[in-house]
């Protein structure tokens, strides 16, 4: 017993001197001496540690540092599979809810075999005379920084290759959440910032066009995102062109939304009538920004694209100075040489009307045409609206299809009005056969007419 208490008495007299010693030393020993200790404490545990520790503050000078972001990104989708405590937020703009570490909280990651932690640290600012040269620290109330810690033996590959994939993987996430954008041009002559939230309810899912040429598109999108390197190793610029045509009503539009669903792009419906010259059209296209598509909708209609060797300096349309050779210019030059990943897509109801110009090989990289409703838009159009994929009016259905032009927007309207599928398709067939029955009237009418004027020509020959 009493062996215990002097133990006791010794741990208390050993405290005591501990603290009248750092008391001692706060109050005569200057700030910059104790570092010197500190410092030269941790230098040697350092030189004999095998870990590396990186330090990854919040701010650099007044901006915020890219790699502390990037860390903040990237983390929350490790937090959630490692860390004690996790951050849940979602702002207006984002998609998905978005998760990071909490303050104090660790994460373990692994890159190619290598183990690394990383720890969120946030602790108050000191206002001590020590800080008063960092005037941005001393004007936040919290420093907050990420740590990582790794074998020192693998510090070539972490700063290489692993915190470059941190930064990129960090920019595909921001990008996957953010939602899809809508620019339209204001009154000024620019893009209107910012854009408002795009949010057509259509994607290819949804899209009835025939199935191959769905295939089709979304490749060709495909390998256009994952063309970075085969656009930098032929000197191509990594833009794409589309032109869409068909008559009304049989997707173009509904194509544009689905494109910029399926790609994450923000959209730049670029109306020609509102761009006073081809001067306000250019800075327009340098100020979109990349990972866009840029839409000129019904091309034959917003400009006169004829006459291209005269539009030079005509006034082509009204007041509206844009021509087609300052779209063209734009297309090869400006387009070509600024920004990238980027798309451009025309769509237009009358392609014979174009210039053929705008249609030359290279210009403009797919023509997609959207034509009538076939089977298999007919299929994809009933299941979206009513979850149907087999009836036994489809064999009907299908034949009719083949001889009667209707446009999907056309089936889309039948359908909506239909409550019951059994019954309602039987509406769908008889909606066909009276397009059928007008387009043989018509035909005959046609006919007719043809067959008087014809009669009334001969007459007048014998007169
Ligand atoms: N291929 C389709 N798949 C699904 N719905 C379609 C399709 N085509 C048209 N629709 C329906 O019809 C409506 C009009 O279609 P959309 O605006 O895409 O046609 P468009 O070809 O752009 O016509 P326009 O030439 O008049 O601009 C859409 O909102 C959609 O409801
Ligand atoms: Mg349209």
């Amino acid at each position: 017993m009493s062996n215990y208490k002097s133990v006791l008495s010794a741990v208390a007299s050993l405290a005591a001197s501990a603290m009248l010693i750092r008391s001692i030393t706060n109050e005569f020993i200057p700030y910059e001496v104790i570092d010197f200790f500190n410092s030269g404490l941790h230098n040697l545990c350092r030189k004999f540690s095998t870990q590396l520790t990186v330090v990854i503050e919040e701010f650099q000078g007044i901006s915020r540092n890219q790699v502390f972001e990037a860390a903040e990104a990237y983390l929350g989708t490790k937090a959630t599979l490692s860390a004690q405590r996790v951050k849940a937020s979602k702002s207006e703009n984002d998609k998905n809810l978005s998760f990071g570490v909490d303050r104090g909280d660790e994460v373990n990651d692994e890159f190619e075999g290598v183990r690394l932690r990383w720890k969120f640290v946030c602790r108050q600012a000191e206002s001590s005379p020590r800080r008063h040269h960092d005037m941005n620290a001393s004007l936040r109330s919290e420093i907050r920084y990420y740590v990582v810690s790794f074998p020192k033996k693998h510090k070539q590959k972490i700063f290489g290759s692993y915190l470059p994939y941190v930064m990129e993987r960090a920019k595909a996430i921001k990008q996957e959440n953010a939602a899809v954008k809508l620019h339209t041009i204001d009154y000024g002559g620019y893009w209107k910032v910012p854009g408002v939230t795009f949010s057509h309810p259509m994607t290819f899912e949804t899209l009835a066009i025939d199935a191959e040429l769905k295939r089709e598109v979304v490749n060709d999108l495909n390998r256009f995102v994952k063309g970075k390197e085969f656009y930098k190793r032929t000197g191509k610029a990594w833009k794409r062109g589309y032109l869409l045509y068909g008559p009304p009503g049989t997707g173009k539009s509904s194509l544009i939304a689905a494109m910029a669903y399926h790609l994450n792009y923000d959209i730049y419906d670029l109306d020609l009538t509102a761009a006073r010259d081809n001067n306000e059209l250019k800075n327009l296209i340098l100020s979109m920004s990349n990972r866009s598509i840029l839409v000129i909708e019904d091309i034959d209609c917003t400009i006169n694209l004829h006459n291209r060797e005269e539009d030079g300096e005509a006034v082509t349309n009204g007041d509206n100075k844009v021509t087609l050779s300052g779209l063209l210019n734009i297309i090869d030059g400006l387009w070509s040489c600024c920004g990238e990943e980027r798309i451009i897509v025309f769509t237009t109801n009358h392609k014979e009307r174009l210039d053929p110009a705008l249609l030359r090989p290279g210009r403009m990289d797919m023509h997609i045409h959207l034509s009538y409703c076939n089977f298999s838009a007919f299929e994809q159009l009933t299941f979206n609206y009513h979850g149907i994929s087999q009836h036994k009016l489809f064999q009907q259905i299908e034949g009719l299809l083949r001889e009667v032009q209707v446009t999907p927007a056309e089936i889309a309207g039948e359908l909506i009005k239909i409550s019951d599928t059994r019954e309602g398709l039987e509406d769908i067939v008889k909606f066909m056969h009276n397009k059928k029955m007008l387009l043989a009237k018509t035909q005959i009418d046609q006919n007719n007419i043809e067959d008087h004027e014809f009669g009334e020509e001969k007459s007048r020959d014998k007169i």
